[in-house]
């Protein structure tokens, strides 16, 4: 898991740790470390480090202040640094320590664009945790600077650290290095995109850090708490799911569904449906019961259309059952108006969008804030699919990151409905969210299987999902 924590508690973590410290210390630990990276990035990129080239961005705030310090040791390192300070005000202890150890100082001037074009690596400290509203205009050229490596100080100039926003150009790193935990913007679509590899710097406030604002879930998670079958277990207690899929028109996304489900370790699956997409249920998973029944979690809407009375009359008995139920599609279209966050809506941007009256392009360019207006006006947990799966329950926000882009192909939501029903029905008793988020990691690695680099099916990522969670990072050796 990583961890991130808004900008109030970055703040008082740091006020807290500086009170018992020399002043500047935190911040000679983040050039420390932004030293160490530079060179290192410098060596992958050129083979060596001495005699390179480097531009240091240098804004007003403290974001500015850690990379004059680092420039000062890159330049103790033998790099030739020039370092462009973006404002009158700059950190002036940084300034000095970068002229005495030989750094090039002036300040930013139209065209520097060339300049930095030019370097083995740039170093962007404009702005940090305190910067928004995307780059300013005199250095909106930065956004399509090509050639060296960027390396972040703490995250891109002008990124809002708390919602991942993009609300402007931006510079994209290769590397992004942040001090003591890393923040939303990190780990949030669109701005995770920008940020390259993030690298997290002990500096010293971990234990001045509450709860996080947001956490990333990675495979190793998964495989610690995916429920396995136990020898006392027996189809039902390992938790049965109803699936209302498909319809006339859509029939495969009942197969694609319900083959998650049954691959993804359900005990047992139901169907409810018409007789067309029931058959082909049947034709692929014999081990299917068609009909009503007792179950343990829903798996609703895939391939229903708003238009089908007794799927839609299937999908409302269902919602008011009192078991948790993944709601998809066309189950999205008319909520009921009592949700609760046993009720995990499953909907990609064009759906919340919808959900909200808003703009797609708008819940793409700040899916948190829209998500969340979406969990707080219906209670449900929202997991909003997309390159980057944003999960928002009552206890916060989880995201997971890391599933091939060949994922965005048809009938890959409805294998994650499936896989996420077959989760809920096993673990009735953890957070909804969480097991949300989870399902939507496991679901990105069998992606990652079925992938291999190239084009997937659908159908191929349900089919991946037993090889996905043996080969978890840790699946063996938590009772797998
Ligand atoms: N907290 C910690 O634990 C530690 C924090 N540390 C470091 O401190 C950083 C935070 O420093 P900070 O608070 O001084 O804010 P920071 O982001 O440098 O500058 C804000 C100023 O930038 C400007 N500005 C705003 N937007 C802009 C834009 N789009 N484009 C251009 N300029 C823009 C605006 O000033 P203006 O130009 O309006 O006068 C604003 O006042 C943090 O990210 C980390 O690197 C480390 O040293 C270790 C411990
Ligand atoms: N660019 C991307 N990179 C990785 N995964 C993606 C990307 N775009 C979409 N996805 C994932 O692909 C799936 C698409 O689901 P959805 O849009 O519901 O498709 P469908 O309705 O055809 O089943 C989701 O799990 C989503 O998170
Ligand atoms: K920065």
């Amino acid at each position: 898991m990583i961890a991130a924590h808004s900008v109030a508690d970055v703040r008082a973590a740091e006020r807290a740790v500086m009170a018992l410290l020399p002043p500047g210390t935190l911040m000679h630990r983040a050039a420390a470390a932004l030293d160490v990276e530079c060179a290192r990035v410098l060596r992958e990129a050129t083979g060596g480090v001495s005699g390179r080239r480097a531009v240091v961005l240098a804004g007003s705030g403290d974001n500015g202040g850690d990379a004059l310090l680092a420039a000062a040791r890159l330049a103790r390192r033998g790099v030739a640094v020039t370092a462009l300070t973006t404002s009158e005000h700059v950190h002036p202890e940084g300034l000095a320590a970068a002229r005495a150890a030989g750094v090039r100082t002036r300040p930013w001037q139209a065209g520097d664009e060339d300049v930095c074009a030019a370097a083995d690596l740039v170093l962007d400290g404009i702005a940090g945790i305190g910067g928004r509203g995307g780059l300013r205009p005199v250095h909106e050229g930065l956004s399509a600077l090509d050639g060296p490596v960027v390396v972040a100080v703490d995250l891109p100039s002008g990124l809002d650290a708390d919602t991942g926003a993009v609300t402007g150009e931006l510079m994209a790193a290769d590397v992004t290095v942040t001090f003591g935990t890393a923040k939303p913007a990190h780990l949030l679509a669109p701005a995770a995109a920008r940020c390259g590899r993030l690298v997290v710097v002990d500096i010293g406030t971990t234990d001045h850090l509450p709860a996080p604002a947001v956490e990333r879930v990675e495979l190793a998670d998964v495989a610690a708490r995916w429920r396995r079958a136990a020898p006392g277990d027996d189809k039902y207690s390992r938790g049965v799911v109803g699936v209302v899929a498909g319809g006339p028109d859509y029939t495969g996304a009942a197969v694609l569904a319900v083959e998650a489900a049954v691959r993804a370790g359900a005990g047992m699956v139901r169907y409810l449906g018409p007789q067309h997409p029931a058959e082909l249920v049947r034709q692929r998973r014999p081990e299917v019961v068609v009909g009503e029944g007792r179950v343990q979690a829903w798996v609703l809407g895939p391939g229903v259309s708003p238009d089908d009375p007794e799927q839609q009359d299937r999908i409302r008995r269902a919602l008011a059952s009192g078991e948790p139920a993944v709601v998809d599609a066309g189950a999205l279209a008319g909520l009921p108006a009592a949700l609760g966050p046993h009720h995990v809506l499953t909907p990609h941007a064009g759906e919340l969008a919808r959900l909200l009256g808003a703009e797609r392009r708008a819940v793409e360019a700040d899916p948190l804030t829209h998500a969340r207006r979406v969990h707080e006006s219906t209670g449900a947990t929202v997991l909003l699919k997309g390159s980057v799966t944003t999960v928002v329950g009552e206890r916060g926000v989880l995201t997971a990151a890391a599933a091939p882009t060949w994922l965005s192909t048809a009938g890959a939501g409805d294998v994650l409905a499936g896989v996420l029903g077959a989760a809920l029905a096993a673990r009735p008793d953890e957070d909804p969210a969480q097991v949300a988020a989870d399902a939507a990691v496991l679901h990105g690695w069998a992606a990652t299987l079925a992938s291999a680099g190239g084009p997937l099916a659908a159908l191929d990522v349900a089919d991946a999902v037993p090889a996905a969670l043996t080969s978890l990072p840790g699946w063996a050796g938590t009772g797998g």
